[in-house]
């Protein structure tokens, strides 16, 4: 024993000296090199360790789950063994979504089911979780996806698009997580479940953490999804449920493709930015985030760099990581803005100002 650590003091000996000789910058390297290997290899072992949601007789609720990035989840949950409700409006789409859905179980025990409801009455909503309920059991998993988007120049967009943006995005968040509080708290009580939390995952967007030209409305009611976010994060400690927050960018879906129809030029410009991604893929991130323990949730690292210089007082994700990227993703901000401000200044909303304006002087 003796020995062992008389071996270990003479290594440590030779490694000071050996790091005492190195000049400065070799140093600052060499420490800079560790640091980063330390992390990778931290991570893997960390990610490694973390258990897997398990999903088998689960009941996981998706509001929006008839389209888009909502039947994606559905089908992912469903292929991992879960109970899988879906709720929004059309029922025509919820069968069809039914059908998607129910192809990927992986049992026949498992309940596949739709409930039709307007998220942004809680009646209505709150009706439809009931019935969930009774059918597939207490919610595990609750994602209150069913959002939409509507772009267009603040001067120009009608004052009850605000409203019902914020109705829709913000108000069905807060009413379906309302709907299912009562029986998550239950579920989260149980001491013999007391390991899986239940979990609420709200779907923000790249728009929760910044905004810009065209999206007033809609980036409003997604950054009001942000501190609710942040607010439930921190009080349902106090209930055993875990809450997480998934900030996609742009996704191929069918409200890709309505939103497209309205959307201005320099939005659409500035939005081209970040790369678009399959609902598919989003759906894959917005899981392994889920598993990976991250409240922030992103799917590419350009959002990740966007958040960490808007992290506030919210929990960070990686204190190393986050810390170290803060300072550039404010300077990339501050370069961002100059570009964005640039795709303004020569876009048609500015033409159309000057025009108006010259029109007015003659
Ligand atoms: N696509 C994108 O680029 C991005 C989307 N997001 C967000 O992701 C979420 C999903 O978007 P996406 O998949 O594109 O949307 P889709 O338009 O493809 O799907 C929207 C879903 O929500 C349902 N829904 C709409 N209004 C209501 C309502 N009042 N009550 C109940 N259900 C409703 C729709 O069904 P029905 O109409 O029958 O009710 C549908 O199932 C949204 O919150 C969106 O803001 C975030 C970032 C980027
Ligand atoms: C720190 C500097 C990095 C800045 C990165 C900026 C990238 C800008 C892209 C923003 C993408 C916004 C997507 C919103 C999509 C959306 O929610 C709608 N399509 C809804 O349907």
């Amino acid at each position: 024993m003796g020995c062992l650590t008389c071996s270990f003091a003479k290594f440590v000996d030779k490694y000071l000296l050996w790091l005492g000789n190195m000049s400065f910058k070799k140093l600052t390297i060499f420490l800079i090199i560790v640091t980063i290997i330390i992390w990778i290899i931290s991570k893997k072992i960390i990610d490694k360790m973390m258990n897997r949601i398990n999903f088998q007789g689960k009941h996981v609720i998706i509001t929006g789950g008839s389209s888009g990035l909502g039947l994606s989840l559905g089908v992912l949950s469903a292929q991992r063994g879960a109970h899988v409700s879906i709720i929004a409006r059309n029922p025509e789409k919820l069968k069809k979504a039914i059908e998607t859905i129910s192809s990927h179980k992986i049992s026949d025990s498992q309940t596949i089911s739709a409930f039709s409801a307007d998220v942004s009455s809680f009646d209505s909503i709150s009706h439809a979780v009931n019935k969930a309920v009774k059918y597939s059991g207490p919610p595990f998993i609750v994602i209150p996806c069913a959002g939409e988007s509507l772009p267009a120049y603040f001067s120009q967009q009608p004052l009850d698009e605000f409203h019902s943006q914020m109705n829709l995005n913000f108000f069905g968040t807060v009413n379906t997580i309302k709907a299912v509080l009562p029986e998550m708290t239950k579920l989260a009580a149980d001491k013999k479940k007391k390991k899986e939390k239940p979990k609420i995952i709200l779907v923000g967007s790249a728009a929760s953490l910044l905004g810009f030209i065209g999206f007033s409305a809609y980036c409003s009611s997604k950054f009001a999804i942000k501190g609710l976010a942040d607010c439930l994060r921190n009080e349902f400690k106090a209930l055993n449920i875990e809450v997480h927050i998934f900030y996609p960018s742009t996704m191929e879906t069918p409200g890709l493709i309505e939103e497209s129809k309205r959307k201005p030029s320099e939005t659409t410009e500035i939005e081209g930015t970040a790369k678009a991604f399959s609902a598919e893929d989003s759906a894959k991130s917005l899981f392994s985030g889920v598993e990976k323990g991250n409240f922030h949730i992103t799917q590419e690292f350009l959002i990740y760099f966007a958040r960490t210089s808007m992290n506030g007082l919210s929990p960070v994700n990686n204190i190393f990581f986050d810390t170290l990227l803060a300072p550039f993703s404010l300077i990339a901000s501050y370069i961002m803005s100059v570009y964005f401000d640039y795709i303004v200044r020569k876009g048609k909303l500015a033409k159309i100002t000057k025009e108006s304006f010259e029109k007015k002087l003659k």
